[in-house]
């Protein structure tokens, strides 16, 4: 069964079921505070008391790969099921991978991502754009084909970012304004919002470039790293209604708690109904 394009299954998603991503990222600190051995069977008992709590009413459940990487296969055998739990329980997974490679290496990240049937089959994928933005050519084909979504990083939420992301071509574009510029390409005329969304930290004191890409726009940073909902409208102005804003420890610092997560997740979802 092929997916309905994913931009338009995530704008259902967030309208329906408010708008927020909550990441799943079992920080061994984070194991320790809910009890946990920071091992595999503490990162198995948190991951499904994420899913419990959160998957059957956020729009977004972020897993951040590298947590589950870091204890080996077995590890990504408890992401293989958190992605499948968390799908089945109706939210939307971005697995948050940050992949980039050139030609059949990033058709194969592609693959593993956005391939139905893949064990990590998820909605959608972060990607890098740092070597260059047609690298991601396979990831962007494979996706459009099978109704999934690309994030790509544009402004990342980290101050070391801007080096990179700053840094202005012969050309006189700046990097990040040029990724967003792609994006835009690969989401015109699609409707109600494109399935090629760009990373763009809510911690940036000012964007300083286009963010109307018609795609939908991941913000980490709120919480742990300081920004807040009501950051929002200044740093994305007109385009803040495509804003996937974007917590993991602030939310997940609740845990294991059911009840509390699923407060901390609703009063997330309120801000940022305040907010805008
Ligand atoms: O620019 C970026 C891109 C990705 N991230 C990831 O988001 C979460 C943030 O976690 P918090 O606990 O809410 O700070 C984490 O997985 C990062 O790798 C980001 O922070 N910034």
């Amino acid at each position: 069964m092929t997916l309905a394009p994913f931009g338009a299954r995530l704008r259902q998603a967030l309208d329906t079921r408010g708008q927020l991503c909550v990441g799943i990222d079992p920080h061994a600190s984070l194991l320790a505070a809910w009890g946990l051995g920071d091992d595999l069977a503490g990162l198995e008992s948190f991951s499904r008391t994420v899913v419990e709590a959160l998957a059957d009413r956020v729009a977004v459940l972020k897993p951040q790969a590298a947590f589950f990487e870091r204890f080996g296969s077995r590890g990504v055998a408890v992401l293989e099921r958190t992605v499948e739990e968390a799908r089945a329980a109706g939210a939307l997974v971005l697995m948050d991978a940050k992949r980039g490679d050139i030609g059949s290496t990033m058709a194969a990240y592609a693959e593993a991502f956005l391939s139905p049937g893949s064990p990590l089959f998820s909605d959608a994928v972060t990607v890098s754009p740092y070597l260059g933005f047609g690298s991601l050519r396979p990831a962007l084909d494979l996706a459009r084909e099978q109704g999934c979504g690309v994030f790509a990083l544009a402004l990342t939420s980290n101050p070391e970012g801007a080096e990179v992301q700053r840094a202005v071509g012969a050309d006189g574009e700046p990097v990040a304004a040029s990724v967003l510029r792609q994006l835009a390409a690969e989401n015109e005329g699609a409707a109600p919002l494109g399935s090629f969304g760009a990373v763009v930290g809510a911690t940036l004191a000012d964007a300083g470039v286009d963010l109307a890409i018609n795609g939908p726009l991941l913000a980490p940073g709120i919480g742990a790293q300081g920004a807040t909902m009501a950051d929002l409208p200044r740093v994305f102005g007109a385009s803040v209604m495509n804003v996937v804003p974007s917590v993991s420890r602030d939310v997940l610092k609740h845990g294991p708690s059911v009840p509390a997560l699923r407060a901390a997740a609703e009063r997330f979802v309120g801000e940022f109904a305040g907010a805008v």
